[in-house]
This record gives structure tokens, C-alpha cells and sequence, in this order.
């Protein structure tokens, strides 16, 4: 059995899980009239109200005693301070260090000895100065017009943050269209061509490693029909620019490195957004936004790094998290925002939530004896209202769910808003309280129908209630908020990682599949007949060689 099972603080949350197996929240808002007050806490506008969940002062106070067990305050600031807790990949993690840039007046952040703030800064200023460039039309294309179209050509951390920001921040988008390319699935990249003019298109090749399959496939198609047009490889130096660590591969590749971007090996591709991989969103809505959603983020890391666990909204969103992960033995959790800006959000955390989370081995190299990373799922309110949420209703699982809303919206258009956030309302109501047997006969006799009638229907109209939800509500989606809002939970993802004592910070599930896929991909281009895989595999691809 792992030392995190047989501790102290895990024992007790047994213990006390098996005593509590019957809380009903109902019961525990009858008899507390302060719950929500007790169980809410706000960072300026954004409230986390945690009052809607199966604990009490007692779960809370073992889920601390769990933390700090777990010494998540320590690892807290080595993940602060530099150190290299990614070990398998021997780098720092230090996207915090992104945001801290943004504050002239920070401590130096080392990393070998050497303080990162003075290369971040200088890498800031050269999109400052390219983006307002380009967004101001003094940047031309190789005929002399001015950019009106931007393609990001990248894939995982190098598109869905980017992508996910700019879509979130569509009321502060100047005139530069911002296009994103990131399958291997040519669909992707000739439907987005189709309109697009290349004397007036500059493309991104955003890659951390500058390796990736997809991107580079892309980016080589990318460069083959601009030059369709310009003809000269010299223009390709006023439509191309790279955005990654890897200087050599970027020359490589035919881009100047005048036109790279540089970022550092200890920005993970997935919390990468803050880095140079966050251009297009500069040139979207500006630098001035870009800095306010830093600003927003090292709010975050600020009340991360210095707020006791007990009022800290990433720890306890992570221990709630932990709570129903490790021993309601829940699977799923649901990220539902309120918001149509936030349609990208949940992609967003499946990458950052499962690439970090979804793993089986521990620290020391054994394999876990308990659950870590759940599945991540979700989508905007209130569409999924009409679709999904029956199951968290009524379905056989209990799905914790996030409700996350501003008060305002940047499009008021009559009683839209308030009709939108009182669905909000109404659903983590719903789910919390649920319908009785008594409640729902009472409902079936006011509206007249036959006692026989009722019987048969009573048990499909009950809603069991005593689902868990947070909701989360802010003024409005501005860049400092949703620079906030993600902070929170790229920490949260960190304090679980640190109590389930796995690296969060690696990704060695993906290799497998991209090593079979290259090898099968010369296979194919062989042409010859396939016998070496087994038999699935080799049938598929008779059958694809059939078909193709
Ligand atoms: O930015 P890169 O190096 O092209 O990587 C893209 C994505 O691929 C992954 O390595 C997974 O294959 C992600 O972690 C990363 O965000």
C-alpha cells in the first residue's frame, strides 16, 4: 500500500468519509443559515461559493490536514522559486514567472543561477512591438498591403490556450482577423485557406519543440501556397514567424530567427499561453489586453503563493476535486460555463486537466494505488441544459460540476443575461436539492392527473438532488478575470498533482501512438502489402489501401 493511503491524514478522511456516507446537503443548509457564508470566499469580484458540496467544517479541516501532510505548501514554493520539479524531464515550472514579468519591481526568478524576468521581458517587448506593428499596418506584406488575416499553425498547448483566450476576448478584437490551424486533417488547414488572400496573410508556426508532425506538415503546406503566389522565397520573411524554443529547427525550417519568438523549456506546452505562444492573441486584442490577462494570472499566483490554505481558492477547489476523486470514487467532473465566450474553455482544461493529471506513476517510480486525474467534460450553459444534463439529474454517476458566470455581459440584449445566469442559478438548485417522492406526488395531484397515473410516473419524475457543484461568478469576462480564472485552475491542477504524488508537468503518454503512426506511415507509402501488425491493424489498413 502507497505511504499516501496508509497516512495519517488519508486514514482519517476514510474514517470520516464512512461516518458521513449519509450527508445530505439539503439537511446541512436546514440547519446552518451561515453555510454559504462559511463556505465562499471572493478574490475581488470573483466569488467562489464551495457552500454546494458533500462537507463540512470537519472534511474541510482533514482535507487541509491532507495538504499539508502532503507538503503542499513546500512544493508550492519551489514551483515559485525555480526548482526543478518536473525531474523527468529534468526542467523548472515556471509559467508563474510569465506573469511575474508583468510587476517591475519582482525578485529575481532563478533558473541556474541566472533570473528568467530580464528574457521574458525582452521577448515582451519584441511582440509589443510586432504586434502593434502589424495591428496598426505598418507591418506590410510583400506587396505593400497591410495584414488583415493571421494563421496560428500549431497544435495542442500551442493552439487551444491561444485559441481559447481569443475567442474569450471577442469584445476587445481589433481589425486583424486571427485564424487557427492545428489537425493534420487537411480539412482544417485548405477550409481556413479558402478565403484568405496571401498578400495579405501572416502566418504563425507556433511549435514548442519545432517537431511536431501536424504542425510542421501544415506550416510546409502553409509556405507552399503563399509561394504559389509571391513566388520569391524572400517574402517569406514578411508572412512567416515562428514562436517557439528551438532556434535550429526554426532556421531549419526557413524562418529567420529575427522573426522567432523565443520561449524557455521550463514553460510546459500546455500552461504556454502566457509565453510567445500567446501572439496571436497580442495581435488579436492588443498588448495592452495581453499584459492585463498577465496581470490577471499573477493576481492569482500572488493569492496562490501567499494565501493561508484555508482561504485558498485553488487548494480548495483541488481538495474538493480530491474529495469526491479519491474517495466518492467519482471518475468525471464537469466544467460548465455560462458564458458562450468560454465555448473553448473546456478543450482548454482537458489538455492542461489530463495531460498533467492522467497518470499511474508515483514519485518514486511505482505504479498508484489509487485514482488521480478524472475525465474532464463539459461545455456552455445553457446548451448543455438540453442536452446532457440529464444524466447529472438523474444518470447512475455522481458528476461534480463547475458553474462558472459573469455578472455582466458584454452584449446586453434585453432579459437575455438575467435569463441566462437565473438558469445558472436554478441548475446548481436543482442538482443540490433534487425533487422528493412527497414533493414531486404533491406537484402530479395540483396538476389534476389520475392517483393510478400518478404511481406509475412518481419514480421517473424524483430528483435524487445531493450533487455537488462550485459555481463561480465575476463582474465580467475582461482579460484581467479570465486571466484569473485560469490561474485558478492551472494551480489547482498543481495541488493535485503534489497530493497524488505524480509529475504534472511531463507528458510521456503521447509518444507511443506518434512512434506507431510514423512507422505506419512509411508502410503506406511503401504501398506493399501489410502483414507485421496484428491482425486488427493489418486488416484496417488492407482495407484503407482497398478504399483510399
Ligand atoms: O508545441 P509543440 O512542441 O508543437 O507541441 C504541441 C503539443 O504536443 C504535445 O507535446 C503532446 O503531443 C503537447 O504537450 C503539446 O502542447
Amino acid at each position: 500500500m502507497s505511504a499516501l493511503i496508509q497516512s495519517k491524514a488519508w486514514q482519517d478522511l476514510l474514517v470520516h468519509f464512512e461516518e458521513n456516507r449519509q450527508l445530505s446537503m439539503r439537511s446541512l443548509f436546514a440547519n446552518d443559515p451561515g453555510r454559504f457564508e462559511r463556505f465562499s470566499l471572493s478574490l475581488d469580484d470573483l466569488l467562489l461559493d464551495y457552500s454546494k458540496n458533500l462537507v463540512t467544517q470537519e472534511t474541510m479541516t482533514r482535507l487541509f490536514a491532507l495538504a499539508r501532510q502532503t507538503q503542499v505548501e513546500d512544493w508550492r514554493e519551489q514551483m515559485f522559486s525555480g526548482a526543478k520539479i518536473n525531474f523527468t524531464e529534468r526542467r523548472a515550472v515556471l509559467h508563474t514567472a510569465l506573469r511575474a514579468a508583468i510587476d517591475p519591481a519582482h525578485a529575481p526568478v532563478l533558473v541556474d543561477g541566472q533570473d528568467v524576468l530580464p528574457g521574458v521581458r525582452r521577448v515582451m517587448e519584441k511582440m509589443r512591438s510586432f504586434s502593434e506593428n502589424v495591428r496598426n499596418g505598418a507591418w506590410r506584406g510583400y506587396t505593400g498591403k497591410a495584414i488583415t488575416d493571421v494563421v496560428n499553425i500549431g497544435i495542442g498547448g500551442s493552439f487551444l490556450g491561444p485559441l481559447m483566450v481569443c475567442r474569450a476576448l471577442h469584445p476587445y478584437h481589433g481589425k486583424v482577423k486571427v485564424h487557427f490551424v492545428s489537425n493534420i486533417d487537411s480539412t482544417d488547414l485548405l477550409e481556413n485557406l479558402e478565403a484568405l488572400d496571401p498578400e495579405t496573410t501572416l502566418f504563425i508556426v507556433a511549435s514548442k519543440t519545432f517537431t511536431t508532425q501536424e504542425t510542421l506538415m501544415n506550416a510546409r503546406a502553409a509556405r507552399d501556397w503563399f509561394l504559389r503566389r509571391a513566388v520569391d522565397e524572400k517574402h517569406i520573411a514578411r508572412h512567416f514567424v515562428a514562436l517557439s524554443t528551438n532556434a535550429r529547427e526554426v532556421t531549419a525550417f526557413g524562418i529567420d530567427v529575427a522573426n522567432m519568438f523565443e520561449f524557455s523549456d521550463w514553460v510546459g506546452g500546455r500552461y504556454s499561453l502566457w509565453s510567445a505562444i500567446g501572439l496571436p492573441i497580442a495581435l488579436a486584442v492588443g498588448m495592452d489586453n495581453f499584459e492585463e490577462l498577465l496581470r490577471g494570472g499573477y493576481q492569482m499566483d500572488t493569492h496562490f503563493r501567499t494565501a493561508p490554505l484555508e482561504r485558498n481558492m485553488p487548494v480548495i477547489l483541488a481538495l474538493l476535486g480530491l474529495w469526491y476523486n479519491n474517495f466518492h470514487d467519482v471518475t468525471k467532473q464537469a466544467l460548465l460555463p455560462y458564458d458562450q465566450a468560454l465555448e473553448h474553455f473546456v478543450p482548454y482544461f482537458q489538455q492542461a486537466d489530463m495531460e498533467s493529471n492522467g497518470k499511474r506513476i508515483d514519485r518514486e517510480g511505482l505504479p498508484v494505488d489509487y485514482p488521480t486525474g478524472p475525465i474532464l467534460w463539459g461545455g456552455v450553459g445553457t446548451n448543455g441544459q438540453h442536452a446532457y444534463f440529464q444524466i447529472l439529474h438523474q444518470g447512475t454517476q455522481m458528476i461534480p460540476s463547475d458553474f462558472i458566470a459573469a455578472a455582466k455581459t458584454h452584449y446586453p440584449l434585453g432579459e437575455h443575461h438575467a435569463t441566462l445566469l437565473s438558469n445558472f442559478f436554478a441548475q446548481t438548485e436543482a442538482l443540490m436539492r433534487g425533487k422528493t417522492e412527497a414533493e414531486a406526488r404533491a406537484e402530479l395531484q395540483a396538476a389534476g392527473m389520475e392517483p393510478k397515473d400518478i404511481e406509475a410516473l412518481l419514480p421517473h419524475k424524483v430528483f435524487e438532488g445531493n450533487k455537488p457543484t462550485n459555481s463561480i461568478l465575476f463582474e465580467k469576462l475582461t482579460p484581467g478575470t479570465l486571466g484569473r480564472l485560469i490561474a485558478l485552475y492551472e494551480h489547482k491542477i498543481f495541488v493535485q498533482g503534489i497530493i497524488w504524488n505524480i509529475n504534472s508537468y511531463d507528458q510521456w503518454g503521447v509518444e507511443l501512438g506518434k512512434q506507431l503512426a510514423s512507422h505506419i506511415q512509411s508502410e503506406l507509402r511503401s504501398g506493399d502489402e501489410i502483414a507485421a501488425h496484428d491482425s486488427s491493424t493489418n486488416g484496417l489498413i488492407h482495407h484503407y489501401n482497398l478504399l483510399k
